[in-house]
Formats: C-alpha cells, sequence, structure tokens
C-alpha cells in the first residue's frame, strides 16, 4: 500500500507533490469511471462547437464553469465511492444512501450544464438555422 511521504521540504516542494496526488487522482478519475470519460467527450464537443459558434467571452465563462462543475461533482461522487466500498463492503442502508446521493449530486450538475449548454449554444444554432 503506498504511504504519503513526510510533509517535509520546502512549501514549494510540498506543493509540487499535492498537484502531482491531484493530477493522479484526474487520471483515476478518467481511467475508472466511464461517465467521467462521455463527461469528457461532452466537455470537448462544447468547446470545439464555442469556437465555431464564435460565442462570447461571457458565454466562455459559462461553458467552462459547467465542464468544471460536472467534473468536480464526478470526481468527489468517485471519491464517495470509492470511501464507501472501503468503509461498508456489505449492504448497508447508510451506504446506499451515501452512493444514492452522491449519483444524485452528480446528475443534477449534469442537467445544469445541459441547461448551460441550451442557453448559450441554442440562438447560435437558431441564427445558424435561420440564415
Ligand atoms: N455497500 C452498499 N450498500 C447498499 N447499497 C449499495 C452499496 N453499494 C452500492 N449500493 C447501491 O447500488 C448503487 C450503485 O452502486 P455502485 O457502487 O455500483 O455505483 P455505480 O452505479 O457503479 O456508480 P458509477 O457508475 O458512478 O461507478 C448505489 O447507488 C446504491 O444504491
Amino acid at each position: 500500500m503506498n504511504t504519503p511521504p513526510p510533509a517535509n521540504g520546502s512549501a514549494w516542494r510540498r506543493l509540487c507533490r499535492s498537484f502531482g496526488w491531484a493530477r493522479r487522482g484526474v487520471v483515476v478519475l478518467l481511467r475508472t469511471q466511464a461517465n467521467a470519460r462521455i463527461h469528457a467527450v461532452a466537455a470537448g464537443c462544447a468547446i470545439v462547437a464555442g469556437f465555431v459558434l464564435g460565442i462570447t467571452r461571457g458565454e466562455w465563462c459559462a461553458v467552462v464553469a459547467a465542464i468544471g462543475l460536472v467534473f468536480s461533482v464526478e470526481g468527489l461522487n468517485t471519491a464517495i465511492e470509492f470511501v464507501v466500498d472501503l468503509a461498508s463492503p456489505e449492504l448497508h442502508p447508510l451506504a446506499e444512501k451515501a452512493k444514492d446521493v452522491a449519483a444524485g449530486a452528480v446528475l443534477l450538475s449534469a442537467l445544469t450544464a445541459a441547461v448551460i449548454g441550451l442557453l448559450v449554444f441554442g440562438p447560435h444554432l437558431l441564427a445558424l438555422v435561420q440564415r
């Protein structure tokens, strides 16, 4: 099992190590979670659409925030799943609630991102169709 190294060294070295662990977490998220890979594809499509449709700076802010929201919540959901599986490998009503609520949070964030996508890209696509 990996044990974290002692918290010695300069503040800069500690910061670099923390970034390394966080980067490792993002890799674990993308490797183990099919949903995270689907979010990545959706985020890529939104970014390409943003460039193609020439969305404004404000619209970019909304799109980037939506992408960050979904990935952050998916990451927290995955972390909760790992911890629940560690703490309660057997079935337990509280484990069930924890996983269901975490999954519900992912659903809410994805719905929010979908609404933002509609609000941002809808008018651009409509203008394109009506041209
Ligand atoms: N230890 C447990 N005790 C009780 N119910 C559980 C337990 N583990 C999972 N469940 C139930 O099964 C559902 C699915 O859990 P699972 O761990 O398979 O997540 P998942 O749907 O595979 O999530 P993801 O697709 O994000 O990996 C949970 O939402 C919960 O209702």
